[in-house]
């Protein structure tokens, strides 16, 4: 039966982390979770990944720093740098629950974790790096507007030791330490990544009980490539040891297996409605060595794969008609093939990457700074530039 009133939370704020909240949403269904399924998101997340999201999600819910109570405004005034963790805190907002799981979008689960809702707020798992601290990736909460303000507050007057979420959440549940063994959950529910070659004798004794693995730090399994042929991470000097790469591994076949086939299909929908030509922000680039072994059985000579020797392909999470720059050779064109071509497409790759297209993000960060009246005066904007623009216009 499911469970109403209860929910997993996790947040994205951007295009990028959010392929993280669609693999573990979809890992936590997969598992067969009862409760409801939370994503907070902020306003650069395009409409496009919203409705991604909206597959997966009960709720995708915007949340907004600044459009919340006067204190909220005046904290990130003073402490602009703690702005992304007011954003986690937004969780406990959610009031139309009364339990909570908070997950980061880096993590995944490898079984149902249901039973975390037996737990009281505020329980977590010890940090690897420091083991008195919780680390704030997995925590059960209550959502209570209460809650939410004194935590404003404390940000206001004590700000965090670590300038993220995970330090002053520490400071504000200081007793989490000693007060009650029962809120310390078991590592097994916040496997951080290194501990798997930092204690390889403990993940070798303990590590097949895992129930949620945390890939925290970098690389992001989104930062990662993967080979679909070899089922294995094209590794670079950053990834040390062997044992962690098989979660990587994981983290891509759910991508691959279930969420590539949303973005496409969402691609397809929106190529048929020019109201919804919104530009998502993600280039998955798919090389292919071996171009032959795209051909499927099904496949005519007219299904084909535009310039199918091509080394590099892009799929572009954007509508057909916006005419941009793509990356590589497989063009516009692409977004409109069945999507079921295109999965067969990345399963035959023998490289899949993951990247924020550039253009948008800088045009993003530009239209944001021009908002925030942080406009680049001395550079792009500079008087100079402007009236070289304007005799280049008069000529
Ligand atoms: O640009 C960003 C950055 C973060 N997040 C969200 O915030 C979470 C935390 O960021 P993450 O990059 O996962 O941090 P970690 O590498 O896990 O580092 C640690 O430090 C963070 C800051 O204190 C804590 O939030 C984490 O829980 C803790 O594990 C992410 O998973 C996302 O859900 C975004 O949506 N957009
Ligand atoms: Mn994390």
């Amino acid at each position: 039966m499911p469970v109403t009133d209860q929910a997993f939370v996790t947040l994205g704020t951007n295009d990028i982390y959010c392929q993280g909240a669609l693999v573990l949403g979809k890992s936590l269904r997969n598992h067969k979770t009862s409760r409801q399924l939370v994503v907070m998101i902020t306003s650069q997340v395009t409409s496009r990944m919203r409705d991604v999201l909206s597959n997966i999600f009960d709720e995708v819910v915007e949340v907004d720093i600044l459009d919340s109570a006067d204190s909220v405004h005046l904290s990130l005034m003073k402490r602009p740098e703690l702005g992304i963790t007011f954003t986690k805190f937004q969780c406990w907002t959610l009031t139309q629950y009364t339990k909570c799981v908070y997950m980061d979008a880096d993590t995944i689960v490898l079984c149902n974790i249901d039973e975390l809702f037996d737990r009281d707020e505020f329980s977590a798992a010890p940090d690897s790096g420091w083991p008195d601290c919780f680390n704030s990736g997995v925590f059960v909460f209550r959502p209570s507007v209460e809650t939410f303000h004194k935590l404003l507050h404390f940000a206001e007057v004590h700000g965090s030791f670590d300038g993220g979420d995970q330090g002053l959440l520490n400071s504000f549940f200081s007793n989490w330490a000693t007060a009650d063994i029962s809120k310390h959950l078991p590592f097994i529910y916040n496997l951080s990544i290194s501990s798997v070659y930092t204690y390889k004798p403990a993940f070798l004794q303990f590590g097949s009980e895992a129930k949620v693995v945390h890939f925290l730090g970098t690389p992001k399994p989104w930062n990662c490539k993967y080979n679909p042929q070899t089922r294995w991470i094209v590794e670079d000097e950053s990834l040390s040891g062997q044992e962690h790469l098989s979660y990587l591994v994981l983290w891509w076949e759910i991508y691959i297996s279930d969420i590539l086939p949303l973005l496409t299909e969402q691609e397809r929908t929106d190529g048929t409605n020019s109201q919804q030509h919104q530009i998502g922000r993600i280039e998955l680039l798919v090389k292919n060595e071996n171009p032959s072994s795209v051909e499927t059985p099904e496949s005519t000579p007219g299904d084909r794969l535009p310039d199918s020797n091509a080394e590099q392909h892009s799929l572009d999470c954007r509508g057909p008609d916006q005419s941009l720059e793509l990356p590589c050779q497989l063009t516009n064109e692409c977004v409109t093939q069945d999507n079921v071509q295109m999965v067969q497409l990345a399963h035959s790759a023998s490289e899949l990457s993951i990247h924020e297209s550039e253009e948008e993000a800088r045009t993003e960060d530009e239209r944001r700074k021009w908002e925030q009246g942080q406009i680049d005066y001395m550079g792009k904007y500079s008087f100079e530039n402007i009236q070289k623009k304007l005799d280049r216009f008069l000529q």
